[in-house]
């Protein structure tokens, strides 16, 4: 499934269409991938696995398609042609493990629908699952300061020296890349700040992109994006650039997305998108997750109904869900799929 040539938001209410209305987003990636084993201690975060177990991303995807994931996103958050390099990779050989990132779900996404067509057919032979369970694939684009990996991913704070066309430079020949790979579309992922929305919009803009994109905020108050700015200037920007087919927000506890839905809702009318994380916080300093200060799935699911209707047409989860917590959210949307196990 793809949005091929057609126009980029008729494209999408197309899918939420045939998805029922509402759309299951996976969840977290890189915290899956560390619960399977995978050390990622290192700049590059869940991208070290394009290099080192490009095994365990695929496995993880098709986790969350069992789960009943409508949507899978890869693993090229922080997967950068910049942090490749410093590694001492070829600027080409960077560029490949980009669109390693896309095959590798695209991949996941054939797999999966092999295994429904062995399993779901007609009497006639046919494949009618296809037909209903339309499956994107989401190129992720993390933020500067999640290359930067010195926190200001989560403070959204660049200084002064940092403007609008820095981060164009920035970001450009990845997203090029990323959008030449099969991906239907790129998740700009936990976007920090204004600014560097605006950089993506621009990109968009002046650059021949030709699959549309998501915007995602986070936030760590309930009211503005972690920055500090404004989250309706954010996605007022989203909202006026029309590669950009949802807006929303991740990466931020559950708590507060009923308040950011109504926010965002107020300045747009493009399909809102919400994948909150655990509500665990980061302990930066030991380099880990505060367990004791997140939500259970159980907590976590009994939201989601609440955020369907406040408006929000895609659902997922990001740092530290599950498959297991993917589940749950599909059946409260009602889109639990028989005959899929749990891993
Ligand atoms: N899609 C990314 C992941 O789940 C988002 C990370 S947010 C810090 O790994
Ligand atoms: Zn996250």
């Amino acid at each position: 499934m793809g949005f091929g040539s057609v126009e980029p938001s008729s494209a999408l209410y197309d899918f939420l269409q045939k998805s029922g209305g509402c759309a299951v987003i996976d969840g977290g990636l890189a915290t899956e991938l560390e619960r399977h084993g995978a050390d990622l201690n290192d700049p590059l975060w869940s991208g070290k696995c394009l290099l080192t177990s490009p095994e365990l991303i695929q496995r993880v995807h098709l986790d969350y398609l069992e789960a009943g994931a409508d949507i899978i996103i890869t693993a090229s958050y922080q997967a950068t042609i910049q942090g490749f390099e410093t590694k001492g990779l070829s600027r080409e050989a960077s560029e490949a493990l980009l669109r390693k990132s896309v095959e590798i779900a695209l991949e996941a996404r054939n797999i999966y629908y092999q295994r429904c067509k062995d399993c779901i057919t007609d009497d006639a032979g046919n494949d009618k699952f296809f037909e209903t369970r339309p499956i994107l694939v989401a190129a992720s684009v993390g933020s500067y300061g999640a290359y930067l990996a010195d926190g200001s991913e989560y403070s959204g704070n660049y200084g002064d020296a940092v403007n609008v066309e820095t981060l164009k430079d920035f970001h450009r020949r990845r997203v090029q890349v990323l959008a030449g790979s099969g991906a239907d579309l790129i998740a700009f992922e936990t976007i920090p700040n204004k600014l560097e929305a605006q950089a993506y919009a621009q990109l968009l803009g002046e650059e021949d992109i030709n699959i549309p994109a998501w915007f995602s905020f986070n936030s760590k108050d309930g009211i503005n994006v972690v920055s500090g700015d404004s989250l309706r200037d954010c996605v007022s920007i989203a909202d006026s650039c029309e590669k950009v087919v949802a807006v929303g927000i991740n990466c931020t506890p559950p708590r507060f997305i009923h308040g950011l839905i109504l926010s965002t809702k107020e300045v747009t009318t493009k399909p809102v998108l919400v994948y909150p994380n655990s509500g665990e916080t980061y302990d930066a300093v030991h380099k880990e997750w505060v367990v004791s200060t997140g939500v259970s799935d159980e907590g976590f699911v009994s939201y989601v109904s609440k955020w369907r209707e406040a408006g929000a047409s895609l659902i997922g989860g990001c740092c530290r869900t599950t498959p297991h917590t993917i589940r749950g959210i599909a059946s409260a949307l009602h889109k639990g799929y028989e005959g899929k196990k749990e891993k």
